[in-house]
């Protein structure tokens, strides 16, 4: 019955439009703008984003900070269009409103907080529609290191990825992000307990092979966000503070100020 339900479900869900215009070759300058941005889940909800104004520049390194249920995962959903938002988007200059869904989602790149993976072989996890060679797929797979872990593509993912660890499963989504080569990636950082080493290990291969990227990352702890370009301070839904970590840390009533002074940084 629950299978039942499930897929009766499924007929249900509205669809998605599926028009827009494309942009040959967008984008080229991967800078994002929030112009007004509000968000609800739902038509009688909550505003859950509330006019939010802010830009990443390109290859900009952005972190989205706040206590839980302040909107930064919102702040994604909106990206991905995956709710209506009232307000503008613009990714290199283009109103993401006017652009395909499809082309949209398949520009951005997210390494999500807890990824799935599909059961079936490693190469069809990190290369799913069959677009790159075994050589190249196995060059992504050494550069984040998991050759350690690996023998080779054939390995098999059983139960969705359950018996591999989170930051492995992390690294399995850099390496796919290595392939496809988008110009914007977007990392929820992992909640979960992760080894020191292993939390390294992510953030230095994004380092080292997203230099060309914009990367916005999702931070639940703050002392990895002091290296980064740009913080975005959300507090129930809007951007209270948003600038460079030191600019933030010097006004000492701020709220940045105050979570860093809470988890020993200052
Ligand atoms: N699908 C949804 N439907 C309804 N409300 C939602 C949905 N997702 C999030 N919310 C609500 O939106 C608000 C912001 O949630 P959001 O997940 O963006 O916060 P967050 O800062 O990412 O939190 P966390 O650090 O816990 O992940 C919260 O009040 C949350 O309950």
């Amino acid at each position: 019955m629950t299978c039942f339900e499930r897929a009766l479900e499924y007929t249900q869900i509205e669809q998605e439009p599926k028009n827009g215009k494309l942009v040959d070759n967008w984008p080229t300058d991967p800078k994002i703008k929030f112009e007004n941005v509000c968000l609800s889940y739902g038509l009688k909800g909550k505003q859950v984003l509330k006019n939010l104004n802010f830009r990443i520049e390109s290859k900009e390194k952005a972190a989205i900070v706040g206590r839980t249920g302040a909107g930064k995962s919102s702040i994604i959903v909106a990206l991905f269009r995956m709710y209506d938002i009232e307000g503008n988007i613009f990714i290199n200059s283009i109103n993401t409103k006017t652009l395909p869904l499809e082309k949209l989602r398949e520009n951005l790149t997210i390494i999500p907080q807890d990824p799935i993976l599909f059961t079936g072989s490693m190469r069809s996890n990190l290369d799913p529609y069959g677009k790159y060679t075994d050589v190249e797929i196995w060059h992504a797979v050494k550069e984040v290191n998991l050759d350690r872990h690996i023998s080779d593509l054939h390995y098999i993912v059983n139960d969705c990825g359950a018996h591999l660890s989170v930051g492995q499963r992390q690294l399995i989504c850099i390496a796919r992000a290595l392939l496809d080569r988008h110009k914007i990636i977007i990392l929820d950082e992992a909640t979960s307990n992760m080894d020191e080493e292993m939390e390294a290990l992510i953030h230095s291969t994004i380092d080292k092979h997203f230099k060309e990227c914009t990367i916005i990352s999702i931070s639940h702890r703050i002392r990895q966000v002091l290296n980064y370009d740009k913080l975005l301070v959300m507090e129930e839904g809007e951007l209270v503070e948003c600038g460079k970590p030191k600019e933030l840390l010097k006004n000492t009533q701020g709220v940045f100020y105050k979570m860093a002074q809470k988890a020993n940084l200052v």
